[in-house]
């Protein structure tokens, strides 16, 4: 059973640094990369949908597209109008399902509201579902059988959390606030794999405050700016907040923003042995890890074992 960490002597918690742990990610998917296509000849392909001009949804998709091309990925970026049909949508995921440069196809999200994301998600080729979001990668992360697709947000706070925590999570109460497709149901099934106990908290939670205060590991998912306060933190425990929202920040300058997550970082930090920062934790680990996703679909194409990144 693992040990839950204790408080940093000062009562300020460790900064988990998403952006230097992603940057060793990225280092090993390009080691990886190149032995694939040195024994294969084959490079790992990337095609990323968006569909309307959602500002974020424009950033993210170019950070993507970046980190592919700077891995030497095949990579391709598709930019739909925001009035894009269904059926249009349907037939391109059919195009790039058949594409064998094309080993993990992306639709951004959130999709416009013409557009059922439930049935594009289904369209994709599990093996191609990069997201890690069609109910057969889901169905495979729940029962063990067979390889999942692992949804990147949620593999990556696994990841920090095995560099913050040690490989061994057994037994450590997890609390994770938040149940959305995206990130809280599997990174609680991911805590669950391994060997945590889970609770899942939600809006309609009884005395929120409590249960969050049980959790030696605690996953922020929940979307709303800093809900979650410092003294709702265990002494000792590990934060993990998965929240970008953005605020503004009138002190930088008239009209001014800046991101802070789903938990109240300077409160948290007093309290926790160690804390994601927002921006600078797990954001930058979901495009390492849509790569990494990548690199194992194209690795699983060609019947080869899924290198180990983590
Ligand atoms: N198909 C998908 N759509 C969306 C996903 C997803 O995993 N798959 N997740 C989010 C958005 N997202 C990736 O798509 C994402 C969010 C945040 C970051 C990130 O690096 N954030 C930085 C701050 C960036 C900024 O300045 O705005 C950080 O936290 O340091 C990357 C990717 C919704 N849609």
């Amino acid at each position: 059973m693992a040990n839950a960490p204790s408080s940093s002597a000062s009562g300020i918690a460790a900064t988990i640094d998403g952006r230097a742990v992603s940057a060793r990610v990225i280092e090993r998917i390009a080691f990886e990369t190149r032995r694939l296509t040195d024994e294969t000849g084959v490079v790992p392909g990337l095609a990323v949908v968006l569909v309307g001009d959602d500002p974020a949804s424009q950033v993210y998709v170019g950070a993507k597209g970046r980190k592919a091309d700077e891995l030497g990925f095949v990579s391709v970026q598709h930019t739909l109008p925001a009035d894009t049909s269904e059926e249009a949508m349907l037939r391109l995921v059919g195009e790039l399902n058949d594409d064998p440069a094309i080993h993990g196809i992306l639709v951004q999200l959130p999709l416009p509201a013409q557009i059922d994301k439930n049935r594009v998600i289904e369209a994709i080729r599990p093996e191609k579902d990069v997201d890690g979001f069609h109910p057969i990668n889901v169905g495979r992360l729940a029962s063990g059988a067979g390889e999942a697709m692992v949804p990147c947000t949620p593999a990556g706070c696994m990841i920090l959390l095995r560099d913050t925590l040690g490989d061994d999570l057994g037994g450590l109460e997890a609390v994770v606030v938040g149940r959305s497709n995206l990130v809280g149901k599997p990174v609680a099934q991911l805590l669950l794999n391994e060997n945590c106990t889970v609770t899942i908290a939600h809006s309609r939670t009884r005395d929120l405050p409590a249960v969050v205060r049980r959790a030696d590991i605690v996953v922020a998912a929940v979307g709303r700016q800093e809900m979650v306060r410092g003294d709702w933190i265990k002494p000792g425990a590990t934060v993990i907040d998965v929240g970008v929202n953005r605020i503004p920040a009138p002190e930088k300058g008239e009209g001014k923003t800046r991101l802070v997550g789903d938990v109240a970082f300077a409160e948290a930090a007093a309290v926790a042995s160690a804390i994601t920062p927002v921006p600078g934790g797990v954001g930058p680990m979901t495009i390492a890890l849509l790569m990494a996703n990548t690199l194992k679909a194209a690795c699983l194409s060609l019947g080869r074992p899924s290198p180990k990144l983590g």
